[in-house]
């Protein structure tokens, strides 16, 4: 565990200095670390021991001129927990419970000695805030988020929480790089507006100080001290979760300033959840700490927005001091980071390890005693368990009472005014929906109308392609009646030639016929007649026999037409016949 003011004594003896090269440096009687209360009532003698629940750290940043050192204006004493500041007059001591230098420790040396043993107790379930304090340029981001050489708090803590590997050396820690489950949410304050860094919404947010194109970020409310809505990214994986913050966290606004080149002019909140035990880890890098003279802002516009900006610092002071003071009010509502900051102080689990970032530069020193101021007095913030008295009881509760409900007031003004959003979001939803109906109505019926006229060009079609094909059909149909008309016609042709035919044999056999007739007259004749009748009768009668044997084998019966010639058996073909 880190040191805390009261578990860990400071010597009351000289120490020599550990580190001689250091000019920082210096012998210093150290004082009794008794942690006053700066209110006389609650040191009573029968108080139960106090708790210190904010540990501060001094954090002194390199100059930021490495070749013209000017002398320094800190001397640290030898046990490392006190700062001295020259100042023209003389000088002033401040105790904390650590005190830093960068030229001497460097980031990883400054987070293994004061921020390694809050991050283990988060891992078993503690809760811890840790918050960078300090003028602009003193080095809160540089601490906070490191450089490519040494990455700062969030990534080592990141990368212990969930037991990923050694990413300076490049060497994954159990060959992975998983380990718990965590949830992280990204948060900005500026301008005391709430906005969530993780949110990649393009619309419905506020892209200031951010180029045209980039989502812009959404702001949040807050709700019982937390964001409300709040986007988280969750896993397992340092890897992936360090990119991812260190994605968004560019997102910041920075603005160039006489203190700082590219100065945070907004507060920056890491809100870490490990689920499984119920951890809870803030880091928080706030604005500078500057007023508007030393900041260099000129200008109406860039005066308000230094100012609200210190409105969170104001309001801390303030909640710090009231707290220190043992005040029965604390003005955790006077600003956003305030209220988130809230049970951070309240929650009696919770410890806050504040870190003050000053510079050796003599030119700040004023910066660094305000700094200084503020850091001892946070460390007076005691923890008590004491149990008030009745008169302590009844002023406590009625300035307790009046203050719930003014907060009381406050919320359900809030409330009101949500409803009011909300109703006016309902209508509008509601219109929307009617309009959706109306449009959903018309679609309908554009549809119902497409479908008939599908049925109707349906029907179209069918009636077309039976014309089609009943045209088709007839057209073969005429088709095949004109073939058959041709064959009837044919037919008849040749019925007729064949009757022509036939009617020419008869009259050609009834020639013969005649003709034989006529023979066989002149041969019965000639019969009379002695020595002529018996060889000619032989002759003629042989033909006779002849031509009607050719006759009836080959009549016109078979439709064949033969000339007399060939009936005769006198010669063959057609041609004959006709001769
Ligand atoms: N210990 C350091 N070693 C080297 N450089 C440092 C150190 N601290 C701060 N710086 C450098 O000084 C410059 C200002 O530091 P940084 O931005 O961290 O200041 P800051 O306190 O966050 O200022 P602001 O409030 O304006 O944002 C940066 O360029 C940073 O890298």
């Amino acid at each position: 565990m880190a040191p805390t003011p009261s578990s860990k004594p400071v010597p009351t003896q000289l120490t020599p200095s550990k580190t001689p090269q250091s000019k920082h440096r210096l012998h210093l009687p150290s004082v009794k670390n008794t942690h006053p209360s700066p209110n006389p009532t609650s040191a009573a003698k029968d108080t139960p021991p106090a708790e210190h629940p904010v540990e501060v750290i001094g954090r002194i940043r390199d100059y930021p001129d490495q070749k013209e050192k000017p002398f320094s204006a800190l001397q640290i004493s030898s046990n490392g927990q006190m700062v001295r500041v020259r100042t023209d007059i003389g000088y002033r001591d401040f105790t904390l419970d650590g005190v830093s230098v960068s030229e001497d420790e460097d980031l990883d040396g400054f987070y293994k000695k004061f921020v390694e043993s809050r991050i283990n107790g988060v891992k078993l379930g503690e809760k811890c805030t840790v918050m960078m304090y300090g003028p602009t340029g003193s080095g809160k981001s540089h601490t906070m988020f490191g450089c490519p050489k040494q990455p700062g708090i969030v990534y080592r803590a990141l990368r212990d929480i969930l037991g990923g590997g050694d990413e300076e050396n490049g060497e994954p820690e159990g060959g992975l790089g998983i380990g718990t489950f965590v949830q992280v949410a990204v948060l900005e304050i500026y301008n005391e507006e709430i906005y969530d860094l993780l949110s990649s919404s393009s619309s419905g947010g506020v892209s200031i100080g951010w180029p045209k194109g980039t989502p812009s970020k959404v702001r949040l409310e807050v709700m019982g001290g937390k964001a409300k809505n709040a986007t988280f990214i969750s896993g397992n994986e340092a890897g992936k979760i360090s990119k991812e913050v260190a994605r968004v966290e560019k997102r910041r606004i920075v603005k160039s300033t006489l203190c700082n080149e590219r100065s945070s002019r907004s507060h920056c909140m890491i809100i870490l959840d490990v689920p499984s035990v119920g951890g809870r880890l803030m880091l928080v890098d706030m604005a500078g700490s500057e007023n508007i003279e030393q900041a260099g802002q000129t200008g109406f516009e860039a005066k308000m927005q230094t100012a609200k900006i210190n409105q969170g610092n104001i309001a801390l002071k303030r909640v710090v001091e009231s707290i220190a003071n043992g005040d029965s009010y604390v003005p955790f509502r006077d600003s956003k980071l305030t209220m988130l900051l809230q049970d951070s102080f309240e929650d009696d689990k919770s410890k806050i390890l504040m870190i003050l970032c000053a510079s050796p530069d003599p030119k700040e020193m004023h910066k660094t005693i305000s700094t200084l101021e503020y850091g001892a007095k946070a460390k007076c913030i005691v923890r008590s368990t004491h149990t008030p008295n009745a008169k302590d009881k009844e002023h406590s509760s009625y300035t307790v009472l009046g203050s719930r409900m003014a907060a009381m007031d406050q919320f359900i003004l809030k409330l009101q005014m949500e409803n009011k959003l909300k109703e006016k979001e309902r209508d509008e939803a509601h219109k929307e929906l009617l309009r959706k109906e109306k449009e959903v109505a018309e679609l309908r019926a554009k549809l119902e109308l497409v479908e008939e006229k599908k049925l109707v060009s349906k029907d179209e079609e069918i009636t077309s392609k039976v014309d089609e094909r009943t045209q088709i059909l007839k057209a073969e149909l005429q088709k095949k009646l004109y073939e058959c008309q041709q064959m009837e016609n044919e037919f008849d042709e040749l019925g007729r030639r064949m009757e022509e035919k036939i009617l020419q044999q008869q009259v050609e056999v009834e020639m013969l016929r005649r003709r034989l007739e006529e023979i066989e007259t002149e041969l019965c004749h000639s019969t009379e007649k002695e020595y002529h009748g018996v060889a000619n009768d032989i002759c003629w009668k042989q033909l006779y026999s002849t031509t009607f044997r050719n006759l009836s084998r080959r009549g016109a019966g078979n439709g064949e037409i033969y000339g007399l010639g060939e009936i005769y058996g006198l010669g063959h073909g057609r041609g004959a016949a006709s001769s």
